[in-house]
């Protein structure tokens, strides 16, 4: 499937960007509630990813989400000992699902380094991909992830997402749906991370950015770039692509791209 060309939507401010895609979400998956009775999120580490969390921890209509029935996975996660603070999954904890009547068998963490398969981060890897693979088939559904609702992504200057940096093997990856990673530029070298065929399963991908310093990031993210070079520029859905931006990380768009919402 073609994905659609991305939509991109700018806030006046970080705080606003956060407020909004918390909002957005609270729509989207109770949207995805009602058509399917279940939905699933794919969450992003990164300053913007979490402050998006602590927004929905606290957004009006939060508990519009039946909670008990979301599945809750991790586009990448810093490989290190669990509980760390440093790893994505301890910020999503705090920030939001500490506080949140989850399903615990429907929030799926990637491996720690402390894990069952200790530092071993291809085993780690591996038993994310069966994780993935079993969710898939409870669905129905016949690929090696499931089909997520919204997988959300932040951009890093280099134009990376998830841990998916430019010209490191992992952005290569076209068969397994996670891989690890070894030598990232940004510590903790080493990383579990979602590969861009899984991202681009998902029904809706939204890639945040916040702040002058993704400007340049962003536009080659919508420019012509092939996604081994830019990562970013291969985030894609199925179905929708949003780019939700704040207005600094928005200066410098493509010629001739009209954002959508733009105040
Ligand atoms: O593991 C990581 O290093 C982060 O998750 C990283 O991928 C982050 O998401 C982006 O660099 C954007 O981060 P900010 O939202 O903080 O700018």
């Amino acid at each position: 499937m073609t994905p659609t060309p991305p939509t991109v939507v700018v806030h006046p401010d970080a705080d606003l960007l956060a407020k909004a895609t918390a909002a957005r979400a609270v729509t989207r998956l109770v949207d995805a509630q009602a058509a399917r009775g279940t939905a699933s999120i794919v969450l992003t580490g990164g300053g913007m990813g979490t402050a998006v969390l602590a927004e929905l921890a606290t957004a009006p209509a939060r508990d519009a989400i039946d909670w008990r029935r979301l599945d809750i996975w991790w586009g990448d996660e810093r490989f290190l000992p669990a509980g760390h603070p440093e790893r994505n999954e301890t910020g999503a904890r705090a920030a939001l699902l500490d506080h949140i009547p989850l399903d615990p068998a429907r929030v799926h963490p990637m491996p720690a380094s402390d894990g069952p398969d200790g530092d071993d981060v291809d085993r780690a890897a591996e038993r994310y991909a069966e994780e993935l693979r079993a969710s898939a088939a409870a669905l129905g559904e016949q690929g090696p992830a499931p089909e997520f609702d919204v997988t959300l992504v932040s951009v890093g200057p280099d134009t990376h997402i998830a841990s998916l940096f430019p010209e490191l093997p992992a952005v290569y990856e076209e068969d397994r749906p996670v891989v690890a990673v070894r030598g990232a530029p940004k510590p903790p070298p080493t990383r579990v991370t979602l590969t861009l065929p899984t991202i681009r399963a998902s029904h809706e991908v939204w890639v945040l950015g916040s702040g002058g310093a993704k400007a340049d990031a962003v536009r080659l993210a919508l420019g012509e770039a092939g996604p081994v070079q830019v990562p970013a520029a291969g985030a894609r859905g199925r179905s929708r692509t949003l780019f939700l931006l704040d207005r600094p990380a928005a200066a410098r768009l493509p010629a001739g791209l009209a954002p959508a919402g733009v105040v």
